[in-house]
């Protein structure tokens, strides 16, 4: 009989713990464990022992409205449940450091965007036939500013003497929409209806992600109308940054979709360059910035920069016009234009390697011009287990990605992960997201942990949480503590630091920003263990 490997439970107790703590140290917070302060330790301690009771209070009670509660459960079902948790409440407090994943046109609560369309005289709305209790149902509203020459008088898109794509003003359509629809009230829960997605859609008649991501494309129809016109585009970029910093954010890299190439003036012509977006976004970013200094809150907000994105549907003639419009950008704008991106739903549009030789001309034309512009690329964004959307992966990598978008099917590659650890690629992880998206049906079965656990660094997104509901960044850092065991205030604070670490930060801003983000930290953390005591 071969020798006992073991000569004592105390012996096998022993090798078993060393055996755990070994592999932990892969992980990324591991240093950041080992050095942290007592108030630290002590508040991650807090923030476990509420996990604890609130996984046996309010995550076990039984509810007709919503059966099968647990902690990370569909975000869409649970929200109402989340925000009245001690732990969603504290977390709001936690300085998040940077959101480097946010599509800007789902930045804003879609209540505060249809609130600023209503101020808008210019502002009209059309539909494809006419209004009724049926139509209303697969309709969806196509926004536009007329200019004054052209403003419309028709009375309602609801009268039978419309004709399906005239144009009405936005609050005469408002206040005649029929009682028998709401009323103004139906008129505003219709558009809002369009421009987020609700757990019906994302857990019912939509659960597939091919059936999700045609009602998700189908709010950008309907949004853009409303964001890309001057007046509202600053408004929007400016409560997008405020509500932003009320959330504990204080840098972000915008993902900009530059696609249109125009936007509507503030007397309606379709005339502004992309230039002047940019323009706008750098002005916002200074009165944010006065706001807060005027508060006397210089820390809270440290700034903003774009990562220019076009969706993967053009031509790559096409896209050699936006890569040089993002070259001038760069070269006019070079502490704004952050990054390039290519985006949209990878499992149905072009694959990186579609425009291969437009992207390797890029690199080339930087070079040319003395810039640099990195690319920041979605990949992976997919079930796909080597369909070409999860070949993103490989492509983004060659071509030298600073970060990856999403990366949800990373975990499937032992090689790119070794990649993104060695070579710091942070991976720019959206969870609620894909749980909305359909990728997975809980936190529990994210890829989240595996990417961590390889000590991958990771960074929080909210992508965009108009459409999901997940305002800010709270929810997502909600949703990552409430599904690990493992995962506990050290690493949250891990990855808040990584994404000023991982931002595209000159090395002195980053320094300074790190310097900041650490003190508030500090700060909160001792408010966390004043709440335990
Ligand atoms: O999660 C995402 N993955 C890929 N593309 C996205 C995601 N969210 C938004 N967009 C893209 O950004 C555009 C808005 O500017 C949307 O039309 C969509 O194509």
């Amino acid at each position: 009989m071969a020798e006992p490997s073991f000569s004592s439970i105390h012996e096998y107790i022993a090798k078993r713990e060393a055996f755990i703590n070994d592999e932990r140290t892969l992980r990324r917070e591991h240093a950041r464990l080992k050095a942290c302060s007592d108030v630290e330790a002590q508040a991650d301690r807090i923030i476990r022992k509420i996990r604890k009771e609130e996984a046996l209070t309010i995550w076990s009670e039984e509810s007709d409205s919503i059966p099968h509660i647990f902690p990370g459960m569909e975000f869409l079902t649970s929200r109402d449940i989340i925000v009245k948790t001690k732990l969603f409440n504290i977390l709001t407090k936690m300085p998040k450091g940077a959101l480097l994943h946010a599509h800007l046109d789902a930045m804003v609560n879609t209540r505060t965007l249809l609130r600023l369309a209503l101020q808008q005289p210019h502002m009209h709305v059309r539909v494809p036939s006419v209004l009724n209790s049926s139509s209303i149902k697969t309709m969806l509203p196509e926004f536009s500013v007329c200019p004054e020459e052209e403003w419309s008088s028709l009375p309602s898109l609801a009268d039978a003497s419309y004709s399906p794509g005239e144009w009405v003003k936005i609050q005469q359509a408002r206040r005649s929409f029929p009682p028998e629809l709401g009323g103004p009230q139906g008129f505003d829960d219709w558009v809002i209806g369009c421009l987020t997605i609700n757990p019906a859609e994302a857990y019912g008649t939509h659960r597939t992600t091919d059936k999700i991501w045609k009602k998700f494309t189908d709010t950008f129809r309907v949004s853009i109308g409303l964001i890309r016109y001057q007046p509202i585009w600053s408004q929007y970029i400016k409560e997008f940054f405020l509500a932003s910093v009320e959330d504990g954010i204080s840098y972000i890299e915008a993902r900009i979709n530059f696609g249109p190439k125009t936007m509507f003036n503030a007397e309606g012509y379709n005339i502004v360059p992309g230039r002047e977006w940019v323009r706008i976004f750098c002005r916002v970013i200074r009165e944010v910035k006065q706001e807060m200094k005027e508060q006397g809150r210089q820390d809270a907000f440290l700034g903003a920069r774009i990562i220019y994105s076009i969706i993967r549907i053009y031509t790559p003639e096409e896209m050699d016009w936006y890569m040089e419009e993002c070259l001038a950008l760069k070269q006019e704008f070079p502490d704004i234009i952050a990054g390039f991106d290519l985006v949209g739903h990878e499992d149905s549009l072009y694959p990186l390697t579609h425009y291969l030789p437009q992207l390797l001309h890029f690199q080339k034309r930087q070079k040319e011009l003395g810039i640099h512009i990195p690319f920041i690329f979605h990949a992976g964004e997919t079930l796909g287990d080597g369909t070409p959307a999860d070949g993103n992966l490989y492509d983004a990598i060659l071509l030298e990605t600073k970060r990856i978008g999403h990366g949800f099917s990373l975990a499937k590659h032992p090689k790119l992960m070794d990649i993104c650890k060695t070579k710091g690629i942070a991976i720019e992880m959206c969870p609620i997201s894909n749980e909305i998206l359909r990728l997975t049906s809980s936190m529990l079965m994210h890829p989240l942990p595996i990417i961590v656990n390889h000590g991958i660094p990771v960074v929080l997104c909210s992508d965009d949480p108009a459409v999901f509901g997940n305002m800010g960044l709270t929810f997502d850092y909600f949703q990552v503590l409430v599904s690990s065991e493992l995962t506990g205030l050290t690493t949250l604070g891990q990855i808040a630091r990584d994404s000023i670490e991982y931002s595209t930060l000159d090395y002195e801003t980053k320094s300074k920003a790190l310097a900041v983000w650490e003190k508030r930290w500090h700060e909160f953390c001792k408010e966390v263990v004043a709440l335990g005591t």
